[in-house]
């Protein structure tokens, strides 16, 4: 299967009837049976499509009357977006309209694809960067707007729009520096390497040794937040695929890693390999896990709504049916996982969701039911004042460091039990 045709499959899966992640397609086995370039292009392609589907949108409209099947619909979007991005136009409008020829239901429509693709490829170059940034749609795009303000929004749907570069931990802080350096990345201020153009990430130096791992600079901040875990007992009580287990790990901690998903818990066996670094894996649901720890890690299941950068299909095949559900989860875990916590104790909770109910909320109300519980207010290199919120919290958005390339929406808090 040509990068093309399967980045056309993937459109019709994220968009189809029973809308499907990328991240759910992306071990099926039709895909791993490409070849890996061949693969990273089509979901390459996919992605950046979906991050700009609206503009595709608005540039097909005016040549596109009545809007045709969900397959050509996405075979439009598709060479749109190559045509914007500066594909060569003969290749694109002649590639395109051959994978429509092959259609069985809807190969007759290779005409109008041709005829619409022209229009396109001509007028693209002038008209594409005059487009709006795509918005958000309304099941977000209203409780955020709720909670942060109109301009805000806005400057998180350029933020989105923008995508995401690649951000390392590096397993010994130390060496931040020298493998920002010897990577030609930039070292952030809170300790993460930042990576414009990475290219193959398996193939860059640091990788077969686990010098490092990927892990977005905000994602990197709640183990942070646990300070000095030399030694101590700590749970990581959601933990797959284990970019924080493996913080945890490489800081001292005697660290149990809890998930429920036994695939996952895989991927995070593949990533202690990889470094050399242990812990304790258990495949549980966190709600029945019994035990007593120094230190809890809870990176609670959530909308993932801070992770839109990288992830544009979320918008797309999500409409916040979950979100109660997950809210109420939130909630049981860190009920739980406080009486898993020694007395002096810290517990960090966080999501990496821009919504504050999956946030914000959950320590206010476990503030109301448990009034003996401190925050403890971060302190952490890097962490602007303004980042910090009134319970003690820190949020981030996507709109942060705007000049450096932005950061994923998380939110974190640290939570104390007394002796
Ligand atoms: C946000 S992800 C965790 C990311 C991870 N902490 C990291 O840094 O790589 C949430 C995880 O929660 C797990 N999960 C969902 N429900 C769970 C439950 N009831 N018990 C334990 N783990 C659960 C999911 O399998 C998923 O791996």
């Amino acid at each position: 299967m040509s990068a093309r045709a399967a980045a056309l499959r993937l459109l019709n899966a994220v968009l189809g009837e029973t809308p499907r992640l990328l991240s759910e397609l992306r071990d099926s086995t039709w895909l791993l049976a490409m070849p890996a370039p061949e693969r990273a292009r089509a979901q390459r392609l996919a992605t950046d499509c979906l991050r700009q589907i609206e503009r595709c949108d608005r540039l097909l409209a005016k040549h596109v009357k009545k809007t045709p099947p969900l397959p050509v619909q996405n075979v439009l979007r598709l060479a749109t977006w190559e045509l914007a991005e500066g594909g060569a136009a003969h290749g694109v409008v002649h590639d395109w309209v051959t994978e429509t020829s092959r259609m069985q239901a809807h190969g007759h429509l290779k005409g109008l694809v041709n005829a619409v693709l022209r229009k396109i490829a001509a007028e693209a170059p002038s008209e594409w960067p005059k487009l709006r940034a795509p918005r958000l749609p309304d099941w977000l795009r209203e409780p955020l707007v709720e909670a942060y303000g109109a301009p805000r929004i806005l400057a998180f749907e350029t933020a989105h729009a923008a995508g995401a570069p690649l951000d390392l931990t590096p397993r010994n802080a130390s060496q931040a520096a020298d493998w920002a350096e010897k990577l030609g990345g930039t070292l952030l201020p809170t300790g993460s390497i930042r990576l414009g153009s990475p290219g193959q990430v398996s193939t860059l130096p640091g990788y077969d040794d686990g010098a490092w791992w990927v892990q977005d600079a905000a994602a990197a901040l709640p183990a942070k937040l646990l300070g000095d875990v030399t030694g101590k007992s700590v749970l990581d009580l959601c933990a797959a695929p284990g970019g924080k287990t493996l913080q945890l790990a490489a800081a001292g901690a005697k660290v149990t890693a809890l998930d429920i998903s036994e695939t996952r818990l895989v991927r995070l066996k593949e990533n202690l390999a990889r470094t050399g670094l242990k812990a304790r894996l258990v495949a549980a649901d966190a709600l029945s896990h019994e035990g007593s720890y120094d230190a809890i890690l809870l990176d609670a299941p959530c909308s993932a709504t801070g992770t839109i950068r990288r992830h544009p299909d979320l918008p797309q095949a999500r409409d916040g049916a979950e979100i109660g559900e997950l809210i109420a989860l939130q909630e049981a875990m860190l009920e739980h996982a406080l009486t898993l916590l020694k007395p002096g104790g810290t517990l960090i909770f966080c999501t990496c969701s821009l919504i504050p109910d999956e946030g914000e909320c959950h320590i206010d109300e476990a503030l109301d039911r448990h009034p003996e519980l401190q925050v403890v207010r971060p302190t952490l290199e890097g962490v602007q004042p303004d980042w910090i919120t009134e319970e003690g919290g820190i949020r981030t958005t996507p709109d942060l460091w705007p000049d450096e390339g932005g950061m994923d929406g998380f939110y974190m808090a640290a939570l104390r039990k007394p002796h």
